[in-house]
């Protein structure tokens, strides 16, 4: 379990995120979602140890990261346990897609690169639906090949917190569904913290086990989807009427009310 205490994050000397008061459980995936520039990146930055924090703290097991100056020890100590997939994952390297996945254990890596590893890589690329790019030059790809390029990397790593920032907005319905399904599995099977960003409402509810909706920085609500959704939740979140329907699991189904002659 990751815990949150009274986060506040500040950029460009503005306090962009305050008040985030919450903890994330272990198995689960816990889905982010708010209108454009709330903080979400800012969020996610600030749990990996990238941003540091104004106030609050942050635990993960016996670590932790405070407000204040932090020394590069408690950082690398802090980042072993994370895998953060940015939202840029434009790679301007000369690097073949397997290259690139094998990245994810550099911390472990002699100059020799060891068949095991390989294996490892070729498995996470298989799982992933893209083996047979294996060999291209990473540059090569289509935003959304690299996008699960990058995502099998982010698997090398087997860590204890996985955050993914919008990992799915360069991919069809296929293989959004194939990614989120990969990384429920992996977050189950392996008891990771999984934190995941999406612009896709429905996306969020299918896969939420937690949905935190920010916006203005803050945290309006969490919880199930089932049990938070509303359509009041959503125009007060979006500026947006919705309907909220259900599908046949009992999930909400976010329908825009669009006026039939705008
Ligand atoms: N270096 C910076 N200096 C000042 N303000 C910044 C800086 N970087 C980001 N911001 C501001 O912080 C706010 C939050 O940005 P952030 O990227 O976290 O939003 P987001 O919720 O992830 O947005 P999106 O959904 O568009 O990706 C935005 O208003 C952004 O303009």
């Amino acid at each position: 379990m990751i815990r949150l205490e009274n986060i506040a994050i500040e950029r460009g000397g503005q306090r962009i995120v305050s008040g985030i008061d919450t903890s994330l459980e272990a198995g689960k995936i816990h889905a982010v979602i708010g209108p454009n520039g709330t903080g979400k990146t800012t969020l996610l930055r600030a749990l990996f140890g990238d941003l540091p924090l104004a106030e609050g703290r942050l635990t993960l097991g016996g670590n932790s990261l405070s407000a204040g100056r932090t020394s590069a020890r408690t950082l690398k100590s802090w980042r072993e346990s994370f895998a953060y997939m940015p939202q840029d994952t434009a790679a301007d390297i000369a690097l073949t897609v397997l290259e690139v996945v094998v990245l994810g254990r550099l911390g472990r890596l002699s100059l020799h690169i060891d068949d095991e590893t390989l294996d490892m890589a070729m498995t996470r690329l298989s799982q992933a639906g893209i083996d047979h790019l294996a060999g291209r030059d990473i540059a090569s790809l289509s935003g959304g090949q690299r996008q699960m390029a990058l995502f099998s990397q982010v698997l090398m790593r087997a860590p204890k917190v996985m955050l993914l920032d919008e990992p799915v907005s360069a991919l069809d319905l296929k293989h959004q569904i194939a990614l989120l399904d990969l990384v429920r599995r992996e977050t189950r099977a392996n008891g990771w913290v999984t934190m995941v960003v999406l612009h896709d409402l429905n996306l969020a509810c299918q896969y939420a086990d937690n949905l935190l909706v920010i916006a203005e920085g803050t945290m309006k609500a969490s919880g199930h989807p089932q049990s938070i959704v509303t359509p009041s939740l959503i125009a007060h979140t979006y500026g947006v009427d919705v309907e909220v329907l259900r599908d046949r699991r009992g999930q909400p189904v976010i329908q825009p009310l669009v006026a039939e002659n705008a």
